[in-house]
């Protein structure tokens, strides 16, 4: 069997093809409410369906928030599996937003859950978060490499609170952020056109102060409802914006329920992105 081609490689595609976006599917209260829907697992199961109908099929990467999911129980995470194929057979690179961390072992149980092909969850790449250690994370690398599959590992979150951590000084003197991002770069060494280790990176964090050099895919949320815009992302990113991966999620789902509502805030965001990033490469 030939190795499975490198998620770095598939959402460089993507981005080419599609433009790159990455819409979240974050199904909020508040937004099954604007919606006319009950916050309820029918409610749940339109809103997903609806935004999976509108967009799967030409955006380049969804991502649909666990949590969202999880506070239904099994059956909303019935409704998450659901989303996470129909996506993936209508061509959406699916990235499953669980921000997991644990010790090695238990680590290897996440990865299995997500990055094992066949697992029901199963996606093209999931967000983790280091700050167990880099280290803990290698059963995730490991799946993920063998499988084709991509992390994305948090870097400076959008939140203001991140700071406290990301931000601390390490014991050789570097942000850990930075060590965090210097590891990622040592797992996407020699990956072309792309690596399949991305980091997260807000966007609403003005400026970077550090080396965003990683090879990888950069996904930048934090677009539209945290306040951040297109037009701040070349400041931020300087000559790694081609890698970047904006990612709306608010902004976009408060245009629904309409299909063509939502397709339409889609494309002009993707239009924004052009006009501020015009290669994007
Ligand atoms: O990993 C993420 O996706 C993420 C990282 C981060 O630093 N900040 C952040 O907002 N996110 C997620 O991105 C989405 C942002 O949603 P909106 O603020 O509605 O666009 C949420 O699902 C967050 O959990």
């Amino acid at each position: 069997m030939s190795a499975p081609e490198p998620f770095g490689a598939r959402l460089r595609r993507a981005m080419d093809e599609r433009g790159p976006l990455c819409v979240g599917i974050d199904p909020h209260a508040q937004l099954l409410a604007d919606w006319g829907l009950g916050d309820d697992i029918a409610g749940l199961e339109r809103f997903t369906r609806t935004v999976v109908e509108a967009l799967a099929d030409r955006v380049a990467v969804l991502k649909p928030q666990s949590a969202f999911f999880e506070r239904f129980g099994s059956r909303g995470v019935a409704v998450l599996e659901r989303a996470i194929a129909d996506s993936r057979d209508a061509g959406a690179l699916v990235l499953t937003d669980v921000k997991r961390g644990d010790i090695g072992s238990t680590m290897a149980a996440y990865a299995s859950a997500y990055l094992e092909p066949g697992a029901p969850l199963f996606s093209d790449a999931i967000t983790v978060s280091p700050y167990l250690g880099f280290e803990s994370l290698r059963p995730a690398l490991d799946l993920a490499r063998a499988n084709g599959g991509g992390i994305f590992v948090l870097g400076l979150t959008s939140n203001p609170e991140g700071a406290q951590v990301q931000r601390a000084t390490a014991a050789d003197g570097r942000p850990l952020a930075q060590l965090m991002l210097d590891a990622i770069a040592r797992e996407n060494a020699g990956a072309d056109p792309l690596g399949s280790v991305g980091a997260v990176i807000g966007a609403t964090l003005g400026t970077a102060g550090v080396d965003l050099a990683v090879n990888g895919p950069l996904l930048a949320p934090g677009i539209g409802a945290q306040g951040a815009t297109a037009a701040d992302l070349p400041r931020l990113f300087g000559a790694q914006s081609g890698h970047v991966v904006p990612s709306v999620s608010r902004s976009v789902l408060r245009r629904g329920p309409s299909v063509e509502g939502l397709r339409t805030a889609a494309e002009e965001e993707v239009r924004a992105l052009s006009a501020v990033v015009p290669d994007h490469r």
